[in-house]
């Protein structure tokens, strides 16, 4: 039997409408959500991103600007740019998209968004508030392979999540964010001798090590929930996650695709923690 595919695109869906309703809500108190988008020089797959982003936020009436600044972009220059969107009453929400040029120092870049502007959820106070169990923006990848998680009526607590990859953005809050719902939650990373007699153990795998195809049959245990981060184009140039599917499907209880996985639950979050961002601002 096949494994149950978890719908990103049509989870992504239904939490965007809900998004699009507080939107409307928002501007019936004559406020409009706004999002910036800070991209530096011109990696292809960046300008990829940043356009589907910009797409989502008009698809759901929020307002979206994209300053685009070119590569030789001083540190300095960013900083007063990030600076002046931290003042500005249109803007609710601050993106830097990742990767910077290596001259600038990406630390020094994302500490200096205001925290109540902070929709990745990246900078140092909202990660220390996270790990804290405060209420902060979540970063967006792991928030929404959380909501897979609820949407798919998938159980967290007592059960054993296997964390492939530690990265800052979603290895490491991943692994938080599933042991503050009670699982029990071991992390593996690309010096964990003999990976497979860990990943065999997962009753949910998270994968997200960065290279396509890299989990086979031999890394999942019959039944496993497999979440699959990874976006990695293949030898044909197809996009593709962290996980075999083809070998991985029938071994899962349930499985998530890529593309229309993870990816468009990232955008999701992104609307959502803007609008919570606008909202928490009415309140304030
Ligand atoms: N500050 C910052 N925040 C980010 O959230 C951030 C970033 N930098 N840098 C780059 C990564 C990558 N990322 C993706 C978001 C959505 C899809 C997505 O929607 N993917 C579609 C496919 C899109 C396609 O066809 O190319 C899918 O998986 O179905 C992919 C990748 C956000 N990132």
């Amino acid at each position: 039997m096949s494994s149950a595919i978890i719908n990103g695109k049509e989870i992504g869906q239904e939490i965007r409408n809900a998004v699009a309703e507080r939107v409307i809500r928002l501007k019936e108190q004559g406020l409009t959500p706004g999002l910036a988008v800070v991209l530096v020089g011109d990696n292809q797959a960046s300008a990829t991103y940043v356009r589907n982003k910009q797409k989502s936020c008009e698809a759901i009436g929020m307002y979206s600007e994209l300053i685009k600044l070119p590569e030789e972009t001083t540190q300095e220059e960013l900083l007063t740019q990030i600076q002046l969107l931290n003042q500005r009453e249109d803007i609710h929400g601050i993106l830097v998209q990742l990767p910077l040029p290596k001259h600038i120092d990406e630390d020094k870049v994302i500490a200096t968004i205001a925290v109540e502007k902070d929709v990745d959820g990246f900078s140092p106070v909202s990660v220390g508030k996270m790990m804290l169990g405060q209420e902060t923006f979540l970063p967006c990848t792991p928030f929404g392979v959380m909501k897979l998680l609820e949407y798919s009526g998938i159980e967290i607590a007592g059960k054993h999540a296997v964390i492939v990859g530690r990265s800052h953005i979603v290895g490491k809050p991943m692994g938080q964010l599933l042991l503050q719902k009670d699982a029990t939650v071991t992390y593996t990373h690309s010096k964990t001798p003999d990976l497979p007699s860990f990943t065999k153990q997962a009753d949910i795998l998270i994968a997200a090590v960065g290279r396509a195809n890299f989990i086979t049959k031999e890394h999942v245990k019959e039944g496993a929930v497999v979440i699959d981060v990874g976006i990695n184009r293949d030898d044909n140039n197809k996009l593709c996650g962290d996980v075999n599917f083809a070998e991985v499907d029938g071994i899962a209880s349930h499985i998530t695709p890529v593309p229309g996985g993870v990816g468009p639950m990232t955008i999701t979050m992104l609307l959502f923690n803007t609008v919570q961002a606008a909202e928490n601002k009415l309140a304030n």
